[in-house]
Protein backbone atom coordinates (compact mmCIF):
# COMPACT_ATOMS: atom_id res chain seq x y z
CA UNK A 1 0.00 0.00 0.00
CA UNK A 2 1.48 3.30 -0.63
CA UNK A 3 2.36 6.04 2.24
CA UNK A 4 0.17 8.61 3.50
CA UNK A 5 0.28 11.50 0.96
CA UNK A 6 1.84 13.36 3.58
CA UNK A 7 4.63 10.84 4.04
CA UNK A 8 6.16 11.75 0.37
CA UNK A 9 8.75 14.35 -0.92
CA UNK A 10 9.29 15.45 -3.81
CA UNK A 11 12.52 15.50 -6.46
CA UNK A 12 12.23 17.43 -9.50
CA UNK A 13 15.07 18.67 -12.09
CA UNK A 14 12.42 21.23 -13.02
CA UNK A 15 11.08 18.52 -16.39
CA UNK A 16 9.89 15.73 -14.49
CA UNK A 17 9.59 14.94 -11.11
CA UNK A 18 9.09 11.57 -8.76
CA UNK A 19 7.81 11.16 -5.08
CA UNK A 20 10.04 9.50 -2.43
CA UNK A 21 8.01 7.94 0.96
CA UNK A 22 9.56 8.30 4.81
CA UNK A 23 9.79 4.49 4.19
CA UNK A 24 12.41 5.39 1.23
CA UNK A 25 10.15 4.54 -1.56
CA UNK A 26 10.27 6.08 -4.68
CA UNK A 27 6.38 5.26 -5.90
CA UNK A 28 5.58 7.67 -8.76
CA UNK A 29 8.42 8.73 -11.20
CA UNK A 30 7.93 10.02 -14.88
CA UNK A 31 10.55 10.89 -17.53
CA UNK A 32 11.05 12.58 -19.48
CA UNK A 33 8.16 15.06 -18.82
CA UNK A 34 6.13 15.71 -15.63
CA UNK A 35 3.13 14.45 -17.97
CA UNK A 36 5.02 11.41 -19.81
CA UNK A 37 3.42 7.97 -18.65
CA UNK A 38 5.38 7.29 -15.04
CA UNK A 39 7.73 3.77 -14.57
CA UNK A 40 7.11 3.72 -10.87
CA UNK A 41 2.90 4.12 -9.89
CA UNK A 42 2.91 1.98 -6.51
CA UNK A 43 1.29 5.29 -5.42
CA UNK A 44 -1.71 4.74 -7.47
CA UNK A 45 -1.92 1.09 -7.22
CA UNK A 46 0.78 -1.60 -5.61
CA UNK A 47 4.15 -2.70 -5.57
CA UNK A 48 4.03 -4.53 -8.32
CA UNK A 49 2.83 -1.17 -10.71
CA UNK A 50 6.68 0.07 -10.15
CA UNK A 51 8.68 1.36 -7.26
CA UNK A 52 11.85 1.83 -6.42
CA UNK A 53 12.89 0.91 -2.66
CA UNK A 54 15.62 1.58 -0.60
CA UNK A 55 15.38 1.30 3.52
CA UNK A 56 16.91 -0.91 5.99
CA UNK A 57 16.18 -4.46 6.67
CA UNK A 58 14.57 -4.68 10.11
CA UNK A 59 13.37 -2.35 12.84
CA UNK A 60 13.04 0.86 12.08
CA UNK A 61 13.43 3.28 15.67
CA UNK A 62 13.29 6.72 13.88
CA UNK A 63 12.73 8.07 10.57
CA UNK A 64 13.97 12.40 10.03
CA UNK A 65 14.07 14.33 6.69
CA UNK A 66 14.88 16.97 5.70
CA UNK A 67 15.94 18.72 1.81
CA UNK A 68 19.32 20.48 2.25
CA UNK A 69 18.07 24.20 2.99
CA UNK A 70 17.26 25.73 -0.45
CA UNK A 71 17.06 22.31 -2.67
CA UNK A 72 14.85 19.72 -3.27
CA UNK A 73 17.59 17.42 -2.55
CA UNK A 74 16.57 15.06 0.61
CA UNK A 75 18.08 13.44 3.03
CA UNK A 76 16.15 10.35 5.29
CA UNK A 77 18.23 9.73 8.29
CA UNK A 78 17.11 6.23 9.40
CA UNK A 79 17.79 4.94 13.16
CA UNK A 80 17.80 1.32 13.34
CA UNK A 81 18.70 -0.46 16.51
CA UNK A 82 22.07 -1.38 14.28
CA UNK A 83 22.96 2.03 13.66
CA UNK A 84 21.71 4.88 11.37
CA UNK A 85 22.08 4.98 7.99
CA UNK A 86 21.17 7.87 5.60
CA UNK A 87 19.89 8.06 1.95
CA UNK A 88 20.40 11.17 0.04
CA UNK A 89 17.90 11.61 -3.15
CA UNK A 90 17.62 13.92 -6.18
CA UNK A 91 16.95 14.38 -9.61
CA UNK A 92 20.01 16.16 -11.19
CA UNK A 93 18.72 18.93 -13.32
CA UNK A 94 19.53 18.24 -16.53
CA UNK A 95 22.58 18.89 -18.72
CA UNK A 96 22.84 15.68 -20.58
CA UNK A 97 21.02 12.98 -19.11
CA UNK A 98 17.87 12.61 -17.05
CA UNK A 99 18.51 10.47 -13.76
CA UNK A 100 17.46 10.02 -10.31
CA UNK A 101 20.41 9.47 -8.12
CA UNK A 102 20.83 7.51 -4.70
CA UNK A 103 23.44 7.82 -2.10
CA UNK A 104 23.58 5.28 1.20
CA UNK A 105 25.88 6.99 3.99
CA UNK A 106 26.51 5.08 6.69
CA UNK A 107 26.29 7.63 9.70
CA UNK A 108 26.93 5.03 12.72
CA UNK A 109 27.27 0.92 13.58
CA UNK A 110 26.32 -1.64 10.58
CA UNK A 111 23.09 -1.39 9.20
CA UNK A 112 21.90 -3.77 6.46
CA UNK A 113 19.49 -1.72 3.86
CA UNK A 114 17.31 -3.74 1.60
CA UNK A 115 17.03 -2.63 -2.45
CA UNK A 116 13.92 -3.72 -4.25
CA UNK A 117 13.70 -2.04 -7.91
CA UNK A 118 10.45 -2.47 -10.43
CA UNK A 119 10.66 -0.96 -12.92
CA UNK A 120 6.94 -0.89 -15.03
CA UNK A 121 6.67 1.35 -17.92
CA UNK A 122 3.63 3.38 -19.11
CA UNK A 123 1.88 3.70 -15.63
CA UNK A 124 3.10 0.86 -14.27
CA UNK A 125 1.10 -1.95 -17.02
CA UNK A 126 4.45 -3.18 -18.94
CA UNK A 127 7.08 -5.48 -17.35
CA UNK A 128 10.20 -4.51 -19.36
CA UNK A 129 12.79 -6.89 -20.63
CA UNK A 130 15.70 -6.84 -18.09
CA UNK A 131 19.27 -6.98 -19.36
CA UNK A 132 22.72 -6.82 -17.44
CA UNK A 133 26.05 -5.24 -18.46
CA UNK A 134 29.09 -5.35 -15.71
CA UNK A 135 27.64 -3.00 -13.14
CA UNK A 136 24.35 -2.07 -15.05
CA UNK A 137 20.73 -3.44 -15.51
CA UNK A 138 18.83 -2.20 -18.26
CA UNK A 139 15.53 -1.75 -18.18
CA UNK A 140 13.79 -1.55 -22.09
CA UNK A 141 10.00 -1.24 -22.95
CA UNK A 142 8.64 0.21 -26.08
CA UNK A 143 10.02 4.06 -25.86
CA UNK A 144 11.38 3.72 -22.58
CA UNK A 145 14.98 2.46 -20.92
CA UNK A 146 16.18 2.56 -17.69
CA UNK A 147 19.56 1.79 -16.84
CA UNK A 148 20.38 1.39 -12.89
CA UNK A 149 24.02 1.52 -12.38
CA UNK A 150 25.40 0.25 -8.74
CA UNK A 151 28.05 -1.79 -7.96
CA UNK A 152 25.41 -3.45 -5.74
CA UNK A 153 24.00 -6.40 -7.61
CA UNK A 154 20.07 -6.58 -7.56
CA UNK A 155 18.84 -10.18 -8.48
CA UNK A 156 15.46 -11.07 -9.76
CA UNK A 157 12.93 -12.05 -7.63
CA UNK A 158 9.84 -12.81 -9.06
CA UNK A 159 8.57 -9.87 -10.31
CA UNK A 160 11.23 -7.31 -8.71
CA UNK A 161 14.63 -7.45 -8.52
CA UNK A 162 16.06 -7.44 -4.98
CA UNK A 163 19.58 -6.76 -2.99
CA UNK A 164 20.90 -6.50 0.58
CA UNK A 165 24.19 -4.66 1.17
CA UNK A 166 25.36 -3.65 5.03
CA UNK A 167 26.70 -0.30 4.95
CA UNK A 168 29.44 0.34 7.80
CA UNK A 169 30.04 4.40 9.17
CA UNK A 170 32.05 6.06 6.88
CA UNK A 171 30.81 3.93 3.92
CA UNK A 172 28.63 5.10 1.05
CA UNK A 173 27.32 2.99 -1.55
CA UNK A 174 25.71 4.54 -4.73
CA UNK A 175 23.05 4.11 -7.13
CA UNK A 176 22.10 5.93 -10.41
CA UNK A 177 19.08 5.09 -12.78
CA UNK A 178 19.20 6.89 -15.59
CA UNK A 179 16.38 6.97 -18.65
CA UNK A 180 17.03 7.30 -22.20
CA UNK A 181 14.27 6.85 -25.83
CA UNK A 182 15.17 3.35 -26.39
CA UNK A 183 15.90 3.69 -29.76
CA UNK A 184 19.14 5.81 -28.47
CA UNK A 185 22.61 4.44 -27.15
CA UNK A 186 22.75 4.43 -23.66
CA UNK A 187 23.93 7.59 -21.90
CA UNK A 188 27.66 7.40 -19.88
CA UNK A 189 26.83 6.89 -16.06
CA UNK A 190 27.91 9.64 -14.17
CA UNK A 191 29.59 10.04 -10.76
CA UNK A 192 26.83 10.25 -7.70
CA UNK A 193 28.71 12.13 -5.76
CA UNK A 194 29.61 14.51 -8.27
CA UNK A 195 25.71 14.38 -9.11
CA UNK A 196 24.59 15.28 -5.97
CA UNK A 197 27.43 18.23 -4.86
CA UNK A 198 25.93 20.13 -8.38
CA UNK A 199 22.37 19.76 -7.71
CA UNK A 200 22.84 21.21 -4.25
CA UNK A 201 24.87 23.76 -5.73
CA UNK A 202 22.12 24.39 -8.42
CA UNK A 203 19.31 24.58 -6.30
CA UNK A 204 21.51 26.73 -3.65
CA UNK A 205 21.89 29.25 -6.52
CA UNK A 206 18.31 29.86 -7.26
CA UNK A 207 17.56 29.94 -3.50
CA UNK A 208 20.25 32.72 -3.51
CA UNK A 209 18.09 34.81 -5.80
CA UNK A 210 15.05 35.16 -4.14
CA UNK A 211 14.72 38.39 -2.20
CA UNK A 212 11.71 37.73 0.28
CA UNK A 213 13.02 38.14 4.03
CA UNK A 214 10.03 39.20 6.80
CA UNK A 215 8.56 36.79 9.19
CA UNK A 216 7.96 33.93 7.09
CA UNK A 217 10.88 34.13 4.90
CA UNK A 218 12.29 30.45 5.58
CA UNK A 219 8.26 29.22 4.46
CA UNK A 220 7.98 31.61 1.91
CA UNK A 221 11.69 30.47 0.39
CA UNK A 222 10.71 26.57 0.88
CA UNK A 223 7.34 26.83 -0.92
CA UNK A 224 8.83 29.00 -4.01
CA UNK A 225 11.65 25.99 -4.40
CA UNK A 226 8.39 23.67 -4.89
CA UNK A 227 7.06 26.01 -7.34
CA UNK A 228 10.69 25.94 -9.16
CA UNK A 229 9.68 22.57 -8.89
CA UNK A 230 7.46 22.31 -10.97
CA UNK A 231 8.15 24.46 -13.37
CA UNK A 232 8.76 22.76 -16.86
CA UNK A 233 12.42 24.26 -17.88
CA UNK A 234 12.43 23.77 -21.86
CA UNK A 235 9.64 26.10 -22.40
CA UNK A 236 8.68 28.05 -18.82
CA UNK A 237 5.06 26.24 -18.39
CA UNK A 238 4.20 25.73 -14.92
CA UNK A 239 2.01 22.41 -14.23
CA UNK A 240 -0.48 22.56 -11.05
CA UNK A 241 1.22 19.29 -9.14
CA UNK A 242 3.37 16.84 -9.71
CA UNK A 243 0.74 13.73 -9.51
CA UNK A 244 -2.41 12.54 -10.86
CA UNK A 245 -5.50 10.84 -9.13
CA UNK A 246 -4.50 11.35 -5.49
CA UNK A 247 -8.39 11.53 -4.75
CA UNK A 248 -10.49 14.88 -3.38
CA UNK A 249 -12.20 11.92 -0.95
CA UNK A 250 -10.45 8.68 0.21
CA UNK A 251 -12.24 6.02 -2.04
CA UNK A 252 -14.29 8.61 -4.17
CA UNK A 253 -13.83 9.39 -7.64
CA UNK A 254 -12.90 12.74 -7.65
CA UNK A 255 -9.38 11.79 -8.80
CA UNK A 256 -7.82 14.28 -11.61
CA UNK A 257 -4.83 14.82 -13.56
CA UNK A 258 -2.81 17.94 -12.77
CA UNK A 259 0.42 17.79 -15.06
CA UNK A 260 -1.11 20.36 -17.24
CA UNK A 261 -0.63 24.28 -17.39
CA UNK A 262 -3.54 25.66 -16.26
CA UNK A 263 -3.67 29.53 -16.74
CA UNK A 264 -5.36 30.25 -13.87
CA UNK A 265 -2.66 28.20 -11.42
CA UNK A 266 -0.12 29.49 -13.63
CA UNK A 267 -0.65 32.96 -13.31
CA UNK A 268 -0.89 32.82 -9.47
CA UNK A 269 2.09 31.13 -9.71
CA UNK A 270 3.86 33.37 -11.48
CA UNK A 271 2.72 36.22 -9.33
CA UNK A 272 4.08 34.50 -6.04
CA UNK A 273 7.31 33.76 -8.52
CA UNK A 274 7.80 37.72 -9.28
CA UNK A 275 6.97 38.56 -5.39
CA UNK A 276 9.59 36.90 -4.55
CA UNK A 277 12.25 37.89 -6.81
CA UNK A 278 12.15 35.57 -9.74
CA UNK A 279 11.74 37.99 -12.74
CA UNK A 280 13.44 35.41 -15.23
CA UNK A 281 10.86 32.61 -14.67
CA UNK A 282 8.12 35.36 -14.91
CA UNK A 283 9.60 35.83 -18.52
CA UNK A 284 10.00 32.22 -19.29
CA UNK A 285 6.45 31.64 -18.57
CA UNK A 286 5.20 34.84 -20.48
CA UNK A 287 6.48 33.69 -23.39
CA UNK A 288 5.21 30.63 -22.42
CA UNK A 289 1.60 32.07 -22.78
CA UNK A 290 2.04 34.02 -25.99
CA UNK A 291 2.96 30.92 -27.38
CA UNK A 292 0.38 28.92 -26.16
CA UNK A 293 -2.43 30.85 -26.57
CA UNK A 294 -0.86 32.40 -30.14
CA UNK A 295 -3.57 31.75 -32.49
CA UNK A 296 -7.58 32.69 -33.46
CA UNK A 297 -9.04 33.96 -29.45
CA UNK A 298 -12.40 31.91 -29.70
CA UNK A 299 -10.00 28.72 -29.83
CA UNK A 300 -7.96 30.25 -26.29
CA UNK A 301 -7.93 27.34 -24.13
CA UNK A 302 -8.01 27.40 -20.04
CA UNK A 303 -5.38 24.86 -19.82
CA UNK A 304 -2.27 23.11 -21.91
CA UNK A 305 -0.07 20.74 -21.63
CA UNK A 306 4.22 21.39 -20.66
CA UNK A 307 5.33 22.90 -23.89
CA UNK A 308 1.83 24.51 -25.10
CA UNK A 309 0.03 21.29 -26.20
CA UNK A 310 -3.84 21.76 -26.88
CA UNK A 311 -4.98 18.04 -26.58
CA UNK A 312 -5.24 16.71 -23.46
CA UNK A 313 -7.81 13.72 -23.96
CA UNK A 314 -8.92 12.46 -20.54
CA UNK A 315 -9.00 8.61 -20.14
CA UNK A 316 -9.38 5.52 -17.16
CA UNK A 317 -6.56 3.91 -16.64
CA UNK A 318 -8.47 -0.13 -15.01
CA UNK A 319 -5.47 -1.66 -14.18
CA UNK A 320 -4.48 1.13 -11.39
CA UNK A 321 -6.65 0.11 -8.26
CA UNK A 322 -6.15 3.57 -7.32
CA UNK A 323 -4.91 5.57 -4.27
CA UNK A 324 -6.20 3.52 -1.12
CA UNK A 325 -8.71 2.31 -3.29
CA UNK A 326 -9.69 5.57 -5.34
CA UNK A 327 -10.95 5.34 -8.51
CA UNK A 328 -11.15 5.76 -11.64
CA UNK A 329 -7.38 6.74 -11.83
CA UNK A 330 -7.41 9.55 -15.06
CA UNK A 331 -4.31 10.66 -17.20
CA UNK A 332 -5.52 13.97 -19.37
CA UNK A 333 -8.06 16.24 -18.35
CA UNK A 334 -11.27 16.67 -20.20
CA UNK A 335 -11.61 20.45 -18.06
CA UNK A 336 -9.55 21.48 -21.12
CA UNK A 337 -12.99 22.22 -23.42
CA UNK A 338 -14.24 23.65 -20.89
CA UNK A 339 -15.53 27.90 -21.09
CA UNK A 340 -13.93 29.38 -17.44
CA UNK A 341 -14.30 33.48 -17.79
CA UNK A 342 -12.20 33.55 -14.45
CA UNK A 343 -9.16 33.01 -16.55
CA UNK A 344 -9.50 36.27 -18.63
CA UNK A 345 -9.29 37.83 -15.40
CA UNK A 346 -6.13 36.07 -14.51
CA UNK A 347 -4.46 36.09 -17.13
CA UNK A 348 -4.92 39.96 -17.79
CA UNK A 349 -4.06 40.86 -13.98
CA UNK A 350 -0.93 38.06 -14.21
CA UNK A 351 -0.09 40.09 -17.42
CA UNK A 352 -0.46 43.54 -15.97
CA UNK A 353 1.03 43.09 -12.82
CA UNK A 354 4.00 41.80 -14.49
CA UNK A 355 4.03 44.76 -16.86
CA UNK A 356 4.29 46.98 -14.14
CA UNK A 357 7.33 44.79 -12.70
CA UNK A 358 8.91 45.41 -15.30
CA UNK A 359 8.64 41.78 -17.04
CA UNK A 360 8.54 42.03 -20.55
CA UNK A 361 7.13 44.99 -23.42
CA UNK A 362 4.39 46.60 -22.97
CA UNK A 363 3.26 46.68 -26.35
CA UNK A 364 3.76 44.25 -29.25
CA UNK A 365 2.35 41.04 -28.81
CA UNK A 366 1.53 41.10 -25.03
CA UNK A 367 -0.63 44.10 -26.05
CA UNK A 368 -1.97 42.39 -29.04
CA UNK A 369 -2.66 39.75 -27.25
CA UNK A 370 -4.34 42.18 -24.31
CA UNK A 371 -6.76 43.23 -26.97
CA UNK A 372 -7.46 39.93 -28.23
CA UNK A 373 -8.43 38.32 -25.20
CA UNK A 374 -10.91 41.52 -24.29
CA UNK A 375 -12.24 40.90 -27.47
CA UNK A 376 -12.97 37.00 -26.93
CA UNK A 377 -14.62 38.40 -23.46
CA UNK A 378 -16.45 40.78 -25.53
CA UNK A 379 -18.24 37.90 -26.98
CA UNK A 380 -18.52 35.59 -24.15
CA UNK A 381 -18.64 37.06 -20.81
CA UNK A 382 -22.27 36.91 -20.40
CA UNK A 383 -22.90 33.80 -21.07
CA UNK A 384 -23.03 30.41 -18.02
CA UNK A 385 -19.57 28.87 -17.53
CA UNK A 386 -17.91 26.31 -16.14
CA UNK A 387 -16.86 28.43 -13.21
CA UNK A 388 -13.12 28.05 -11.26
CA UNK A 389 -14.19 25.01 -9.75
CA UNK A 390 -14.43 23.54 -13.21
CA UNK A 391 -18.17 22.01 -12.22
CA UNK A 392 -19.36 18.94 -14.57
CA UNK A 393 -22.85 20.19 -13.80
CA UNK A 394 -24.82 22.30 -15.85
CA UNK A 395 -23.06 25.63 -17.09
CA UNK A 396 -24.19 28.57 -14.87
CA UNK A 397 -23.43 32.31 -14.15
CA UNK A 398 -21.01 32.11 -11.42
CA UNK A 399 -20.74 34.92 -9.45
CA UNK A 400 -16.76 34.52 -9.38
CA UNK A 401 -16.65 34.59 -13.30
CA UNK A 402 -18.08 37.72 -13.59
CA UNK A 403 -16.23 39.57 -11.15
CA UNK A 404 -12.73 38.56 -13.12
CA UNK A 405 -14.62 39.70 -16.27
CA UNK A 406 -14.64 42.97 -14.13
CA UNK A 407 -11.04 42.51 -13.48
CA UNK A 408 -10.20 41.79 -17.28
CA UNK A 409 -11.97 45.09 -18.55
CA UNK A 410 -10.22 46.93 -15.84
CA UNK A 411 -7.02 45.79 -16.43
CA UNK A 412 -6.85 46.23 -19.94
CA UNK A 413 -8.20 49.91 -19.12
CA UNK A 414 -5.39 50.46 -16.72
CA UNK A 415 -2.49 48.86 -19.42
CA UNK A 416 -3.88 51.39 -21.99
CA UNK A 417 -3.99 54.26 -19.61
CA UNK A 418 -0.46 53.09 -17.40
CA UNK A 419 1.77 52.42 -20.82
CA UNK A 420 -0.09 55.30 -23.18
CA UNK A 421 -1.18 52.79 -25.67
CA UNK A 422 -4.33 53.29 -27.78
CA UNK A 423 -7.38 50.81 -27.80
CA UNK A 424 -10.96 50.90 -27.43
CA UNK A 425 -10.78 52.16 -23.63
CA UNK A 426 -14.37 54.14 -23.40
CA UNK A 427 -15.87 50.82 -25.01
CA UNK A 428 -13.99 49.10 -22.07
CA UNK A 429 -15.10 51.05 -19.24
CA UNK A 430 -18.67 50.65 -20.41
CA UNK A 431 -18.47 46.91 -20.28
CA UNK A 432 -16.56 46.89 -16.88
CA UNK A 433 -19.19 49.36 -15.30
CA UNK A 434 -22.04 47.12 -16.97
CA UNK A 435 -20.47 44.04 -15.27
CA UNK A 436 -19.60 45.61 -12.16
CA UNK A 437 -23.53 46.94 -11.81
CA UNK A 438 -24.94 43.53 -12.74
CA UNK A 439 -22.74 41.33 -10.49
CA UNK A 440 -23.93 43.55 -7.59
CA UNK A 441 -28.00 43.56 -8.71
CA UNK A 442 -27.59 39.57 -8.94
CA UNK A 443 -24.44 38.24 -7.42
CA UNK A 444 -25.29 39.37 -3.72
CA UNK A 445 -28.16 37.69 -1.72
CA UNK A 446 -30.45 39.48 0.63
CA UNK A 447 -28.06 39.44 3.11
CA UNK A 448 -25.89 41.30 1.44
CA UNK A 449 -23.35 38.44 1.13
CA UNK A 450 -21.81 37.25 -2.42
CA UNK A 451 -23.52 33.97 -3.81
CA UNK A 452 -21.82 31.43 -5.80
CA UNK A 453 -24.36 31.91 -8.99
CA UNK A 454 -26.47 34.74 -10.00
CA UNK A 455 -30.03 34.83 -7.94
CA UNK A 456 -28.73 31.78 -5.97
CA UNK A 457 -28.47 31.88 -2.50
CA UNK A 458 -25.30 28.95 -1.99
CA UNK A 459 -21.93 30.58 -1.04
CA UNK A 460 -18.43 29.77 -3.00
CA UNK A 461 -15.22 30.04 -1.45
CA UNK A 462 -14.13 32.08 -4.33
CA UNK A 463 -15.73 35.27 -3.78
CA UNK A 464 -13.32 35.86 -0.74
CA UNK A 465 -11.53 37.61 -4.17
CA UNK A 466 -13.36 39.99 -3.82
CA UNK A 467 -11.53 42.21 -1.85
CA UNK A 468 -8.24 41.07 -3.12
CA UNK A 469 -8.79 42.15 -6.90
CA UNK A 470 -10.19 45.40 -6.11
CA UNK A 471 -13.64 44.81 -6.92
CA UNK A 472 -14.81 46.21 -3.77
CA UNK A 473 -13.31 48.07 -1.36
CA UNK A 474 -11.88 45.57 1.61
CA UNK A 475 -14.03 47.34 4.29
CA UNK A 476 -16.78 47.25 2.12
CA UNK A 477 -20.53 45.87 4.41
CA UNK A 478 -20.84 43.09 1.35
CA UNK A 479 -17.39 41.74 1.85
CA UNK A 480 -17.44 41.95 5.53
CA UNK A 481 -20.71 39.86 5.25
CA UNK A 482 -19.62 37.39 2.65
CA UNK A 483 -16.40 36.71 4.43
CA UNK A 484 -17.96 36.25 7.91
CA UNK A 485 -20.32 34.20 5.91
CA UNK A 486 -17.89 31.51 4.49
CA UNK A 487 -16.23 31.54 7.46
CA UNK A 488 -18.85 30.65 9.82
CA UNK A 489 -20.91 28.56 7.02
CA UNK A 490 -18.56 27.09 4.65
CA UNK A 491 -16.18 25.84 7.17
CA UNK A 492 -14.99 22.24 8.63
CA UNK A 493 -13.07 23.06 11.46
CA UNK A 494 -12.22 26.66 11.30
CA UNK A 495 -11.32 25.94 7.38
CA UNK A 496 -12.35 26.68 4.09
CA UNK A 497 -14.63 24.29 1.76
CA UNK A 498 -14.84 25.38 -1.85
CA UNK A 499 -18.37 25.29 -1.75
CA UNK A 500 -21.25 22.51 -0.66
CA UNK A 501 -21.55 19.74 -2.98
CA UNK A 502 -25.41 19.28 -1.17
CA UNK A 503 -26.02 23.24 -2.97
CA UNK A 504 -23.66 22.85 -6.29
CA UNK A 505 -24.19 20.34 -8.71
CA UNK A 506 -20.68 19.64 -9.58
CA UNK A 507 -21.74 16.90 -11.55
CA UNK A 508 -19.60 14.28 -9.45
CA UNK A 509 -20.45 11.72 -6.70
CA UNK A 510 -18.90 12.02 -3.12
CA UNK A 511 -17.81 15.04 -0.68
CA UNK A 512 -14.53 16.21 -0.63
CA UNK A 513 -11.89 18.25 1.87
CA UNK A 514 -11.22 21.65 2.47
CA UNK A 515 -9.31 23.29 -0.06
CA UNK A 516 -6.47 24.64 1.16
CA UNK A 517 -5.98 27.75 -1.50
CA UNK A 518 -9.50 28.73 0.30
CA UNK A 519 -8.36 29.06 3.60
CA UNK A 520 -5.03 30.98 2.30
CA UNK A 521 -7.95 33.15 0.97
CA UNK A 522 -9.64 33.66 3.92
CA UNK A 523 -6.49 35.08 5.52
CA UNK A 524 -5.89 37.24 2.88
CA UNK A 525 -9.44 38.98 3.12
CA UNK A 526 -9.40 38.96 6.92
CA UNK A 527 -5.85 40.99 6.96
CA UNK A 528 -7.34 42.83 4.32
CA UNK A 529 -10.66 43.49 6.57
CA UNK A 530 -8.34 44.95 9.28
CA UNK A 531 -8.62 41.74 11.32
CA UNK A 532 -4.97 40.95 11.20
CA UNK A 533 -4.47 39.43 14.69
CA UNK A 534 -7.49 36.64 12.94
CA UNK A 535 -5.87 36.43 10.05
CA UNK A 536 -2.34 35.43 11.37
CA UNK A 537 -3.82 32.92 13.59
CA UNK A 538 -5.12 30.95 10.73
CA UNK A 539 -2.16 31.44 9.02
CA UNK A 540 -0.13 29.94 11.19
CA UNK A 541 -2.62 27.17 11.56
CA UNK A 542 -2.19 26.76 7.97
CA UNK A 543 1.38 26.42 8.12
CA UNK A 544 0.91 23.61 10.69
CA UNK A 545 -0.58 21.45 8.21
CA UNK A 546 2.25 21.13 5.88
CA UNK A 547 4.66 18.15 5.84
CA UNK A 548 7.88 17.29 8.00
CA UNK A 549 9.62 18.96 3.87
CA UNK A 550 7.12 21.79 4.33
CA UNK A 551 4.68 20.15 1.34
CA UNK A 552 1.20 20.40 1.19
CA UNK A 553 -1.56 19.18 -1.24
CA UNK A 554 -4.65 20.23 -2.28
CA UNK A 555 -6.76 19.20 0.25
CA UNK A 556 -6.75 18.72 4.07
CA UNK A 557 -9.16 16.36 5.66
CA UNK A 558 -10.06 17.83 9.22
CA UNK A 559 -11.75 14.45 10.18
CA UNK A 560 -8.85 12.01 9.37
CA UNK A 561 -6.21 14.93 9.80
CA UNK A 562 -4.38 13.96 6.44
CA UNK A 563 -3.81 15.58 3.58
CA UNK A 564 -5.94 14.86 0.11
CA UNK A 565 -5.50 15.71 -3.42
CA UNK A 566 -2.63 16.10 -6.03
CA UNK A 567 0.43 16.65 -4.29
CA UNK A 568 2.48 19.01 -3.62
CA UNK A 569 -0.33 21.57 -5.02
CA UNK A 570 1.00 24.56 -6.65
CA UNK A 571 -2.15 26.47 -5.45
CA UNK A 572 -1.38 25.88 -1.82
CA UNK A 573 2.26 26.95 -2.36
CA UNK A 574 0.97 30.15 -3.70
CA UNK A 575 -1.45 30.16 -0.89
CA UNK A 576 1.46 30.24 1.52
CA UNK A 577 3.30 33.01 -0.33
CA UNK A 578 0.72 35.67 -1.04
CA UNK A 579 -0.49 35.32 2.99
CA UNK A 580 3.25 35.73 3.94
CA UNK A 581 3.88 39.08 1.80
CA UNK A 582 0.08 40.27 2.87
CA UNK A 583 0.61 39.43 6.65
CA UNK A 584 4.20 41.42 6.47
CA UNK A 585 3.75 44.44 4.68
CA UNK A 586 0.24 44.75 6.88
CA UNK A 587 0.71 44.60 10.13
CA UNK A 588 -2.46 46.09 10.51
CA UNK A 589 -2.75 48.72 8.34
CA UNK A 590 -4.99 49.11 5.57
CA UNK A 591 -3.34 49.28 1.66
CA UNK A 592 -6.11 51.14 -1.00
CA UNK A 593 -8.06 48.12 -2.34
CA UNK A 594 -6.42 48.69 -6.72
CA UNK A 595 -4.68 45.74 -8.17
CA UNK A 596 -4.70 42.35 -7.08
CA UNK A 597 -4.34 43.07 -3.12
CA UNK A 598 -0.98 41.29 -1.77
O1 LIG B 1 -13.51 19.61 -8.88
C1 LIG B 1 -13.60 19.18 -10.19
C2 LIG B 1 -12.41 19.63 -10.98
O2 LIG B 1 -11.25 19.43 -10.20
C3 LIG B 1 -10.04 19.77 -10.80
O3 LIG B 1 -9.93 21.17 -10.86
C4 LIG B 1 -9.25 21.77 -9.78
O4 LIG B 1 -7.89 21.81 -10.06
C5 LIG B 1 -7.44 22.73 -11.03
C6 LIG B 1 -5.92 22.60 -11.07
O5 LIG B 1 -5.35 22.95 -9.84
C7 LIG B 1 -7.84 24.15 -10.65
O6 LIG B 1 -7.45 25.05 -11.67
C8 LIG B 1 -9.36 24.18 -10.47
O7 LIG B 1 -9.71 25.48 -10.00
C9 LIG B 1 -9.79 23.15 -9.46
O8 LIG B 1 -11.18 23.11 -9.35
C10 LIG B 1 -9.92 19.04 -12.14
O9 LIG B 1 -8.75 19.44 -12.82
C11 LIG B 1 -11.10 19.21 -13.03
O10 LIG B 1 -10.98 18.41 -14.19
C12 LIG B 1 -12.34 18.82 -12.27
O11 LIG B 1 -13.48 19.07 -13.06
Amino acid sequence: MASRIEDYALLSDTESAALVGRDGSIDWLTFPRFDSPSCFTALLGTAANGRWLIAPRGEVTEVRRRYRPGTLVLETTSHTPDGVVRVVDCMPVRDQTLQVVRRIEGLEGRVTVQVELVVRPDYGSIVPWVRRDGDQQRFVAGPDALVLTSPVRLEPDGWRHVAEVTVAEGETVDFELAWHPSNEPTPSSEDVGESIRRTTEWWERWSERCTTAGRWGEVVRSSLTVLKGLTYAPTGGIVAAATTSLPEELGGERNWDYRYCWLRDATFTLLALIEGGYTDEAVAWRRWLLRAVAGRPDQVQIMYGPAGERRLPEMELPWLSGYEGSTPVRIGNAAHGQLQIDVFGEVLDALHQAAAAGVGDTDGDAWALVRALVDRLTEVWREPDDGIWEVRGERRHFTHSKVMAWVAFDRAIRWAEDFGLDGPVDRWRALRDEVHAEVLERGVDRRGVFVQSYDGTALDASLLLVPLVGFLPPEDARVTATIDAIRDELSEDGLVVRYRQEHTDDGLAGEEGVFLLCSFWLVQALALNGRVEEAEALYERLLRLRNDVGLLAEEWDPHEGRMLGNFPQAFSHIGLVECAMLLDKRGGTARAAGSRER
